[in-house]
Parts: C-alpha cells; sequence; structure tokens
C-alpha cells in the first residue's frame, strides 16, 4: 500500500481563500479589518518560520499583522506590561506570544496575563479548561489544524484508537483533548511511555509531536494507520523533518501529512481563524 497525501497546504489555502471574504464582507459592513499583535523575543528557528508564515498569510487574507519584535529580553515587568498595553488596545483582536521564551522569562506567568478573548492561540487556561470540558472558544491552533486534516480523510473518526507521542502544554496535550472530544480512544505518549513501539503499532490514528528526528521508524507503523507528523526539526545539513521516518511509513500507511507542507500550514489557518472569530466577537459586544 502506499499512503494518500493529506495536503495540509491546500487545504490551508483553501481556509485562507475563505477567511479572505468573511473579511472583504465584514468591511463592506463598515468593519475594520481584524490585527494581530505579535511578541517575538530571541532567535528560535521554529518561531521564525512561524512568523515569516503568518506574516504573509495575514497580508494575503487582509488581517493586520502588529509585529513587537524585541531585539533584547524585556524584563518581567516590561513584558508584562507591553501584554497590558495591548489587552486595553481596543484595535487588537489577537496577542500571539511566540513561544519558547529565552530564560529566566517564564511563560505561564504571560500566558495568563493575555485577556483570554485576544488569547488566538488557545493557550491561556480559561481557553484550555474550556477545551477540556467540551465547551471550546479559541482552540489551540495546531491541534484544531489536525483535527480539520483529519476530517478532510473522511474517515468517521469514532471508536478509532488514536496514539499521541508527546504531551507538552501546548501541542500534544491538547491535541489528546481534541482527538477524544472527536470519540477516538486516546493514548498519549511521552517521556516515560515504556515500550512506545507498542504503542505506536496499536494506532489507528498516530500523532507525532514530540521534536525528535528520526523517532518513530516506518515500520513501526499499522498498515492502513492515519499518520499525521506534527514534529519540525531542522537537521544539520539544513532540511526540515518532522519525527517520523517518511520514506517507510508511506509504505504502510493509509494516509500521511508530508513535513513540510502538512501540519504547519494548518496551524498558520487556524491561528488566523482564530483571530477572525476574536475579532467578530469583539465587534458583537
Ligand atoms: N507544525 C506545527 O505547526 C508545529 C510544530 N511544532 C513542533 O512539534 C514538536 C513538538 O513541539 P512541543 O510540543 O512544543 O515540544 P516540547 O519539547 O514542548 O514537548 C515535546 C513532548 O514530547 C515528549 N517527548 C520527548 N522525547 C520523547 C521520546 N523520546 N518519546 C516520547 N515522548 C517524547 C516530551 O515528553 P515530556 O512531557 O515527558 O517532556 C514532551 O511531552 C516540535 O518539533 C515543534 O517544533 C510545534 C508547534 C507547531
Ligand atoms: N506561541 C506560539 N504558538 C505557536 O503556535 C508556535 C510558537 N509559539 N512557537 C513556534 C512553534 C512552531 N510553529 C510553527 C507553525 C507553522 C509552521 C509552518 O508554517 N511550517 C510550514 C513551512 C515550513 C517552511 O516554510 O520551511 C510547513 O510545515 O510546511 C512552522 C512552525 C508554531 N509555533
Ligand atoms: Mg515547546
Amino acid at each position: 500500500m502506499t499512503a494518500r497525501l493529506i495536503d495540509g497546504k491546500q487545504i490551508a489555502a483553501s481556509i485562507l481563500a475563505d477567511i479572505k471574504e468573511r473579511i472583504d464582507a465584514r468591511e463592506s459592513h463598515g468593519l475594520r479589518r481584524p490585527n494581530l499583535a505579535v511578541i517575538l523575543i530571541g532567535d528560535d528557528p521554529a518561531s521564525a518560520i512561524y512568523v515569516r508564515n503568518k506574516t504573509e498569510a495575514c497580508r494575503r487574507v487582509g488581517i493586520g499583522s502588529v509585529p513587537h519584535i524585541l531585539k533584547t529580553a524585556p524584563t518581567e515587568a516590561e513584558l508584562l506590561a507591553l501584554i497590558t498595553r495591548l489587552n486595553e488596545d481596543e484595535s487588537i483582536d489577537g496577542i500571539l506570544l511566540q513561544l519558547p521564551l529565552p530564560a529566566p522569562l517564564r511563560p505561564e506567568l504571560f500566558i495568563e496575563h493575555i485577556l483570554p478573548t485576544k488569547d488566538v492561540d488557545g493557550f491561556h487556561p480559561y481557553n484550555m479548561g474550556r477545551l477540556a470540558v467540551r465547551r471550546p472558544a479559541l482552540r489551540p491552533c495546531t491541534p484544531a489544524g489536525v483535527m480539520t486534516l483529519l476530517h478532510h480523510t473522511g474517515i468517521p473518526l469514532r471508536g478509532l484508537h488514536a496514539v499521541v507521542v508527546g504531551a507538552s502544554n501546548h501541542v500534544g496535550r491538547p491535541m489528546g483533548l481534541e482527538l477524544l472530544l472527536a470519540g477516538c480512544t486516546v493514548t498519549t505518549c511521552h517521556r516515560f511511555t515504556n515500550g512506545l513501539r507498542g504503542h505506536v503499532a496499536a494506532a489507528d490514528i498516530l500523532i507525532a509531536a514530540a521534536g525528535k528526528p528520526h523517532l518513530i521508524p516506518g515500520d513501526w507503523i499499522k498498515e492502513g494507520a492515519i499518520v499525521i507528523d506534527i514534529g519540525m526539526n531542522r537537521l544539520a545539513n539544513g532540511h526540515l523533518v518532522g519525527d517520523i521516518d517518511f520514506a517507510e511509513a508511506e509504505k504502510r500507511a493509509g494516509w500521511i501529512t508530508p513535513v513540510p507542507g502538512g501540519v504547519g500550514p494548518m496551524t498558520v489557518s487556524t491561528l488566523l481563524a482564530n483571530t477572525l472569530e476574536a475579532a467578530t466577537l469583539r465587534s458583537a459586544s
């Protein structure tokens, strides 16, 4: 069997086209375009890719992108003050604080300072809690984007065994919640999991989000499984690869996402959808 490719780039493009139409329709009703503030501190390579791609996507759909690029790390008080200012700024609909932050800044402190209604990352405990009780508000972008990819296969998800490798606050854990809400039986693996191979082999849906290149050899994968690779790893030769050995996995999987061109573009399109959603809720209130 050769897997069918799940084309995240194309699915994301159609979502962006839809967002653009809705923003144009708002404008014809006299509503201003949505504005997204992005705070970038330091030089994390994955953040740099994300900032570049979302700035371009914002331009395409007509969302205003308001960068705050800090060359030197702010103090805790300075960063809190910047977020307060953006919280109070009526022209700002969404605030995204790029992670990771340079040490010693603690991300939780700042994430919890962002107004939940402007938290387009969906990382504030309010938004994470809403997801956990099945009343989602602003949802974490990467897991929500993965759900869109899964729905695009047309395969009913209820009852499938989903295995998530990685349990971080912002990716793996909310990914497990999304799958649970969709009716999957969910296993979440992490650093202390024994027998990773056995869990992977049992997965109807495999989601990799560990950030470890080549963590999952293709021959572990169950025949016909849906395989989603969230991992984004830059190799010494400059190539971008996921956590799964794609060439081998493709021979066994039923469906598979490429890296790049799979989950990454979905994170961007979901972020913009969240920003429009935040703007819509603001103009309604
Ligand atoms: N495509 C996209 O849109 C996005 C891609 N990413 C990428 O996804 C990956 C994960 O990101 P993020 O969640 O922030 O990373 P973190 O480093 O915060 O979390 C990684 C998780 O994987 C677990 N893990 C690490 N090594 C292993 C292992 N050998 N076996 C099993 N589990 C392991 C960790 O376990 P423990 O909890 O025990 O530490 C942790 O739960 C990265 O490559 C990142 O660049 C991230 C966001 C968006
Ligand atoms: N607060 C916060 N929220 C995040 O969601 C967040 C973050 N911080 N820090 C960094 C990680 C990483 N991340 C990416 C999203 C999209 C691509 C992306 O667009 N990838 C494309 C393009 C690759 C390329 O251009 O080379 C692809 O996979 O096809 C990459 C990386 C979001 N993250
Ligand atoms: Mg992380």
